[in-house]
């Protein structure tokens, strides 16, 4: 006897006209996290990881698969294979050789190019429609190097950028002004890590200027106290470094609000490691972040966030030792 008696009608055979498929390159601490993320919130119907370790790969399948109980019905498949990422929405890649010690930004960049000159040919081949991803660091020149390698429109080419900086800078001015971290209204933006720009011209607390609530909150301010808030976003990374070896938690969930807003159209703003020239008076082609609309379609717009001088400043020498690292590459 049949398991199920269908209802007049019923077609279990007929799926959903859209399925979301998500690949994920790179099975480590970071990509992983991102599949974790994806999974619970119910982003993918199809996830799909590569990596080229064959051992780790098939592992990491099977321990997510044996959580279907308790997550929202997903196929996850696995290979070595770019052949499994045939179809996908978003490439997500977090693959990369980590810096060694001592190891300039160059030279890590200069050994990336070559992990990704394996990576996003074969990404472009199988998801030609496809919208790019990049965590990889350093994020800000691999972006840019995925976009030069994979020919697709900037628009579907971003990286993660200052989305986990801005994200550690909300949470500290949150947990220091007891409130949401959903209303600290902010940005980091910039180049990635240790050179980033937080904008403080235009934060504010749920719409209220961060220099007036300070002074409403009776809290002393002082440049140097907002630039102490700065340097704790960089402090976060390297304690969690020191102490647990890598990062993980955070960037999984940063980057599944973003794969949310391009997958459910949300046309959300994040600060993403876009296309940068033509803003601010960058003139290069080079990626950093800059408060960017997220939808369907990849990055819809680039936000003109007014800047002090000196923001400006901060960002225009940034844009400028990218193009100097990007013209030492060979793509
Ligand atoms: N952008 C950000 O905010 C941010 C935050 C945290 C980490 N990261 C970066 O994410 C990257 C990954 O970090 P992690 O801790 O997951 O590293 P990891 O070493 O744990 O994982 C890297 C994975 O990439 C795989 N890999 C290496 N070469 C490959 C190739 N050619 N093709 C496919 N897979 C390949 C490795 O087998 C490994 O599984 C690093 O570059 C790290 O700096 C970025
Ligand atoms: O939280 C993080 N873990 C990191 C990491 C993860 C696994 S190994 C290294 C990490 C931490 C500290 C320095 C560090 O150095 C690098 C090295 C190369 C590079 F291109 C960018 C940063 N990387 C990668 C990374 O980008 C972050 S976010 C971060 C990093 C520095 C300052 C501010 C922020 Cl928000």
């Amino acid at each position: 006897q049949a398991l199920f008696q269908l209802l007049p009608g019923a077609c279990p055979s007929r799926t959903a006209t859209k399925i979301s498929k998500i690949t994920v390159v790179g099975v480590g601490n970071v990509g992983m996290a991102c599949a974790q993320t994806i999974l619970t919130q119910n982003l993918a119907d199809e996830l799909a990881l590569v990596d080229v370790d064959p051992e780790k790969l098939r592992g990491e399948m099977l321990d997510l698969q044996h959580a279907a109980a308790f997550l929202p019905r997903a196929k996850i498949i696995a290979n070595t294979d770019y052949k499994v990422s045939e179809g996908s929405d978003i490439c997500i890649v977090s693959a990369g050789a980590r810096q060694r010690d001592g190891e300039s930004r160059l030279a890590l960049v200069q050994r990336n190019v070559a992990v990704f000159k394996s990576i996003i040919p074969q990404l472009v081949k199988y998801s030609p429609a496809a919208i790019l991803l990049i965590i990889s660091n350093p994020v800000d020149a691999l972006t840019y190097v995925a976009w030069k390698l994979s020919g697709f429109p900037s628009n579907r080419v971003f990286g993660s950028g200052t989305n986990l900086d801005s994200s550690r800078f909300r949470g500290l001015l949150a947990d220091r002004l007891d409130v949401s971290a959903h209303n600290v209204h902010g940005y980091v933006i910039g180049e990635h890590g240790d050179s980033s720009v937080p904008v403080w011209s235009t934060l504010n607390i749920g719409g209220v200027p961060i220099i007036e609530f300070l002074k409403s909150m009776g809290i002393p301010y002082s440049q140097s106290t907002l630039d102490e808030l700065h340097k704790m976003v960089i402090g976060g990374a390297y304690e969690v470094i020191k102490l647990k070896g890598y990062t993980s938690w955070a960037i999984g969930y940063s980057v599944a609000s973003l794969v949310k807003s391009l997958l459910r159209d949300q046309r959300c703003i994040h600060p993403v490691s876009v296309c940068a020239k033509g803003f601010h008076g960058i003139k290069d082609e080079v990626y950093l972040s800059l408060p960017a609309q997220l939808g369907y379609t990849g990055v819809m717009g680039v936000l003109n966030l007014p800047l002090t001088d000196e923001e400006r400043e901060k960002l225009q020498q940034s844009a400028k030792t990218l193009a100097e690292v990007q013209a030492e590459l060979d793509i």
